[in-house]
């Protein structure tokens, strides 16, 4: 872990199901790769998921099994690791490629931006030659302009040990929001092409790794894949690794199929095993008639590493592990990644929070960062951004370089709509909240173009279902990590009359097809609240106006008086959803009628250039970073 990281906490843990093929699998880790240094629970990073891999294989080479290293995408965007510097990613993909990953998918964060896509194609394929699978993604080649497929589109291989004959896949789900220099092929067309019809057709094949940047539930995108392996392989068994919802959960589709998704920013290494599996040794293994699934999700800290891979302090670390631990310290060293832009007086949560509240970071932005930063206009604006933008909570202390890419790493500058009614203007947050008569998907139905994607506007943790949400949620053990010390919270012993076993670690319980035992650490639950897709703010509107009503002392407002035109101000990635309202409010404007407004600063400029001003978030003397 970074030398900055605080200890982990003792908890009471699952032991890891270990069988004959097992695997540990990565998504949405958004550049975290230097772990939470400000959370406990998650603050192994990247070197020691190297050291854990090592042991894990070892172990395989041990006692004959088997062990595959899956990614499935959502590497980039969204801690300074990876956005400091200039070019992004110029420390933190040379770290990721480290790690030996024998299936690796794309996420739509490597395509938003073409620059970023462009480097996926020119050099993280390469880096993973063998293991980074395109299935249903192309790219328009740099050099010459040509479209070609991202990477290899599917690929066989027989494990190490066992001899198990896996084909793999590598889907990214069906995503509208990419640059045009790539294309995404959707899910349902990619399977009907001849090169996938030949693979599942393939008899010699013990096990389907399906991988992709794709939610393991409510999938329309693994459903049709589920179902075509099925028409044209009854039997053989299916195993799916999936990410974008940032969730923990796993997914029944039938015995011989199940379906693991690992969380989000480092904050979790999913286990899974299979035993059972028939192997290219026919003769000395028999498949299973009902092969046996498991899963756990490992709370990525030394305390769960060291006891998963039987290793203590003086034993887990590899040459190679410590070395990429190096690399990530020197790399923040370089940018500068603890510089304190000002110090937060107390924690702000996303969604651990009612949304209106004190300490909730919309509620913030609403009242304080963008009213502050728009007063200048004198023009009445309203002003919208997307909670989307919005990626993590802000903890009590020093807000630093890094702090600023975790809370908003997108380069989408703000923009202006110029006197538009107020009549329309005022319902264009409620539109896009999907409150009142029209929904949004009334409103997507209504546009005649195919420029906005539901899923693109939805709240950061839009649930895949109630259940799913409140108790797979993420956790924030911020609290206890604060404290940099070891509190031992094991289990009761017997006669040990004035402990209890109530777990003392807050962080995620995960309820999912196996039941409530996949979380390796047993954790005290966090509640989480909905959060709205958009928040607003009024600035320069004409000042209510009082009357004496009761008597000289007590005033009450009379008449709030409303401008009769307003700027309609936004984040750029919001700009379609706005148009489409606009229209649908009888007020249709295009692209050319909107401008940059602050040199076309981002939220996130927004967000350091307030921090660095506000007097209340000055940091204490004694405390100054
Ligand atoms: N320029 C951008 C890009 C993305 N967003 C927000 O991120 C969401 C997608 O992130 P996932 O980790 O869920 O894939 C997207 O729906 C937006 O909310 C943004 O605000 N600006």
């Amino acid at each position: 872990e970074q030398p900055s990281a605080p200890s982990p906490i003792a908890a009471p843990l699952r032991e890891l199901p270990w069988g004959q093929l097992n695997f540990l699998h990565t998504t949405d880790t958004h550049g975290w790769h230097g772990g939470h240094l400000q959370e406990a629970q998650y603050s192994a990073d990247w070197g020691d998921y190297i050291s854990f891999a090592h042991h894990l294989h070892k172990r395989a080479d041990d006692d004959g099994s088997d062990l595959l290293v899956v990614d499935t995408g959502d590497r980039v965007e969204g801690n300074g690791l990876y956005d400091a510097s200039n070019p992004k990613g110029k420390y933190d993909l040379d770290i990721v490629k480290q790690q030996s990953i024998d299936v690796l998918t794309v996420g739509n964060h490597e395509l938003y931006q073409r620059n970023t896509s462009d480097r996926e194609f020119n050099k993280v394929v390469p880096d993973f030659k063998n293991s980074y699978i395109a299935s249903n993604l192309d790219i328009y080649n740099p050099k010459n302009g040509e479209r070609t497929p991202m990477a290899q589109r599917f690929r066989k291989f027989t494990t190490k040990n066992q001899g198990i004959r896996v084909i793999a896949f590598g889907f990214i789900f069906n995503f509208q929001g990419n640059a045009n220099n790539t294309v995404v092929q959707p899910v349902e067309e990619a399977i009907k092409e001849q090169w996938f019809k030949d693979a599942i057709d393939d008899k010699e094949v013990d096990l389907f790794l399906v991988a992709g940047h794709v939610p393991v539930r409510d999938s329309p995108e693994f459903d049709a894949v589920y179902k075509a392996i099925r028409d044209s392989n009854w039997d053989t068994p299916i195993v799916f690794f999936g990410g974008h919802t940032h969730i923990r959960d796993y997914r029944k589709f039938e015995k011989k199929a199940w379906a693991l998704e690992s969380g989000r920013y480092m904050e979790t290494l999913g286990f899974l095993s299979i035993s059972g599996l028939g192997t290219g040794k026919k003769d000395e293994v028999e498949a299973a008639a009902s092969p046996d699934y498991k899963r756990l999700y490992i709370d990525n800290n030394l305390y769960s590493l060291y006891h998963h891979s039987g290793k203590n302090a003086s034993t887990f670390d590899t040459e190679l592990g410590k070395n990429v631990t190096k690399a990530i310290h020197e790399a923040r060293k370089k940018l500068k990644l603890d510089h304190a832009y000002g110090c937060a007086p107390h924690d702000y949560w996303l969604s651990r929070t009612p949304y209106p509240s004190d300490d909730s970071i919309l509620t913030w932005l609403e009242n304080q960062v963008i009213p502050d930063t728009f007063n200048f206009t004198k023009i009445p604006s309203i002003i919208l951004t997307n909670s989307g933008a919005i990626r993590f909570d802000i903890f009590k202390g020093p807000f630093t370089i890094d702090s600023t890419f975790l809370v908003s790493p997108f380069t989408s500058g703000l923009r202006t709509i110029k006197d538009v009614p107020y009549s329309a203007a005022s319902k264009v947050l409620q539109l896009l909240n999907n409150e009142g008569q029209i929904l949004l998907p009334d409103l997507a139905a209504v546009s005649q173009t195919d420029r906005v994607d539901l899923d693109q506007l939805r709240a950061p943790f839009a649930p895949v279902n109630e259940d799913t949400f409140f108790h797979a949620h993420t956790s924030h053990a911020h609290d206890l990590a604060l404290e940099h010390h070891q509190t031992f919270l094991g289990r009761k012993k017997d006669g040990d009359k004035d402990k209890d076993d109530t777990p003392q670690v807050p962080g995620y319980t995960t309820k999912d097809d196996a039941g409530t035992d996949g979380d390796d650490t047993i954790h005290q639950p966090i509640k989480f609240y909905q959060v709205p897709n958009c928040i607003s703010s009024n600035v320069s509107f004409p000042a209510p106006e009082y009357a004496a009503a009761y008597g000289p002392v007590n005033f009450r407002p009379v008449h709030i008086s409303t401008p009769e035109k307003v700027d309609i101000i936004y984040n750029e990635f919001i700009e379609n959803w706005i148009l489409l309202a606009l229209e649908y409010l009888g007020e249709k404007r295009e692209k050319k009628d909107t401008s940059a407004v602050l040199e076309g600063k981002s939220m996130t400029d927004v967000i350091s250039d307030w921090i660095k001003k506000s007097p209340d978030w000055a940091c204490p003397k004694e405390k100054d970073v």
